[in-house]
């Protein structure tokens, strides 16, 4: 493989056991790779290690050879990045900010972020303080896209997006992967590294753990590479498994199989 998107034994230490160690990953070129982790494990601070926002403490993180620090200026106009928030001026309109990347990317193809607000159903005309949630995710997601980049960085893409935009979504990253393009996505929802996703890689407490293909993430094996293979056990059993002032219900028992036979 030859690949687009690496990491070679990079850790940014934030103290504490937080942040990314060791890490090593290749995206080859035209792979769409969906990164999975529980809450902290280290997926958006990877994400900012490959945009240069950050510089790691030990190895080298790299796209297209470039390296992703000492090269951030060109790597921050060539990479399509979807932030996990929208780092923007509250007081700026949707269309002032989606001018602003177009300018700091030097990509200004009219027609195809005329194509990705329509297929958003997105007024970009609003300021972005307005904006509910799932405007603003689309928001970001035309800003990502609309420079048609040959390498996207896409942190939690389909959050607060509702399920016919999220549907859309699926179709704009297959339109993407069929187009060429290298893709790291990272998820907590499933149905979307299973429609859009060659393969995926879990991160845990900022060490890799394990690497499946997409076709086989089913609930209980993505728990068990996400937690742990005790996952389920220690859910069950944590004090902060009850709900708050709810007291917990008992277990239901498992019907008996009747001898009978019986079944209706
Ligand atoms: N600037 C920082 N200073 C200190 N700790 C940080 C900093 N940025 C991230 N961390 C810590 O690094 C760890 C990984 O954070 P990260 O945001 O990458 O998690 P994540 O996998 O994206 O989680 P989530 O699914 O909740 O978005 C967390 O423990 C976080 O608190």
């Amino acid at each position: 493989m030859n690949p687009v998107i690496e990491l070679r034994g990079v850790t940014k230490d934030y103290g504490a056991g937080r942040g990314v160690f060791g890490l090593s990953l290749a995206v080859g070129r035209g792979e769409v790779v969906g990164f999975l982790g529980a809450n902290g494990a280290g997926k958006s601070v990877t994400m900012r290690l490959l945009m240069g926002f950050i510089r790691a403490d030990e190895g080298r993180a790299s796209i297209g050879g470039a390296d992703c620090f000492a090269d951030r200026a060109a790597i921050q106009r060539r990479v399509g990045y979807l932030p996990g928030e929208l780092a923007c001026p509250a007081d700026m309109t949707g269309v002032a900010f989606l001018d602003f990347m177009a300018a700091m990317r030097g990509a200004s193809d009219a027609r195809r972020r005329a194509e990705l607000t329509a297929f958003f159903e997105l007024d970009p005309r609003a300021r972005i303080r307005s904006m509910s949630k799932g405007t603003k995710q689309k928001l970001g997601i035309v800003a990502a896209f609309m420079g048609a980049p040959d390498v996207l960085l896409l942190d939690e893409p389909t959050s607060g997006l509702d399920l016919l935009m999220q549907r859309r979504f699926v179709e704009l990253v297959r339109a993407e992967r069929d187009r060429g393009a290298t893709v790291l996505l990272s998820s907590h929802v499933l149905g979307e590294v299973e429609g859009t996703c060659d393969r995926a890689v879990f991160i845990r407490a900022g060490r890799l753990s394990s690497e499946a293909r997409a076709a086989d993430l089913t609930l209980d094996a993505t728990l068990e590479r996400l937690y742990g293979a005790d996952a389920l056990d220690r859910h069950w059993a944590a004090p902060g498994a009850a709900v708050p002032g709810v007291a917990p219900a008992p277990p239901a028992p498992v019907p008996a199989a009747s001898s009978k036979g019986g079944s209706r």
